[in-house]
């Protein structure tokens, strides 16, 4: 694993094998995000590009509702790092307006709401290439101590 300049791993390296974003899972959904700011509140918003396969199938044909409450649960955590906290997620809710289709470019984004205190309001929506809702949430997240981050998690640790 490569490592900083005092050897110990970033947060980044750490977070390698997330499966929605890692880049060191080989069976991971590899999702990249661009950032910006919400042109109304000015709060970091996010945005990814998702097309998947029927490695993800629910219904034939569309996503499994659960790989869309990934997508959302992964969206929302992305905004907590523009804002300067580390978080997890506490309490989410999914509404599933639409099937949600395999194989066609969809819109993931998520915007940073209010915070109060240690928690992190977000919200999150999924949209086809029409520009219809297939998909929203809104997630509670709670900054926690870097403490509860392990930083040597290794097959053995983690029981394999
Ligand atoms: C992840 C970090 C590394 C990231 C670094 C690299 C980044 C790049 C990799 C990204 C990766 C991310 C991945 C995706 C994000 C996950 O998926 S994170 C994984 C899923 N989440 C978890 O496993 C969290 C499990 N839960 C916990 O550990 C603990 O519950 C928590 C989150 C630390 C909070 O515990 P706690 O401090 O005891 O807090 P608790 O009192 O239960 O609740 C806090 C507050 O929320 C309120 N609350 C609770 N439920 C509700 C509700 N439904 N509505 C309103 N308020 C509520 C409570 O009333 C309380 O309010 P106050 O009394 O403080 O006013």
């Amino acid at each position: 694993m490569p490592m900083n300049d005092n050897s110990a791993p970033t947060l980044d390296e750490q977070a390698g094998h997330c499966f929605a974003c890692g880049p060191a899972n080989p069976q991971g959904l590899h999702l990249h995000f661009d950032r910006s700011e919400h042109p109304e509140t000015g709060h970091p918003t996010v945005t990814a590009t998702v097309n998947l396969t029927r490695i993800y199938e629910g219904p034939p044909g569309y996503i499994h509702g659960g790989i869309i409450a990934t997508l959302f649960d992964e969206a929302m955590s992305k905004l907590n790092r523009p804002l300067d906290t580390l978080a997890m997620t506490r309490h989410m809710e999914v509404d599933y307006l639409r099937p949600s289709p395999l194989y066609q470019d969809l819109t993931l984004t998520a915007t940073h709401e209010r915070r109060e205190g240690r928690k992190l309001f977000h919200s999150a929506q999924l949209h086809n290439a029409e520009g219809t809702l297939l998909a929203q949430a809104e997630g509670l997240f709670i900054a926690i101590n870097p403490a509860m981050i392990p930083s040597n998690i290794t097959p053995e640790k983690a029981g394999h």
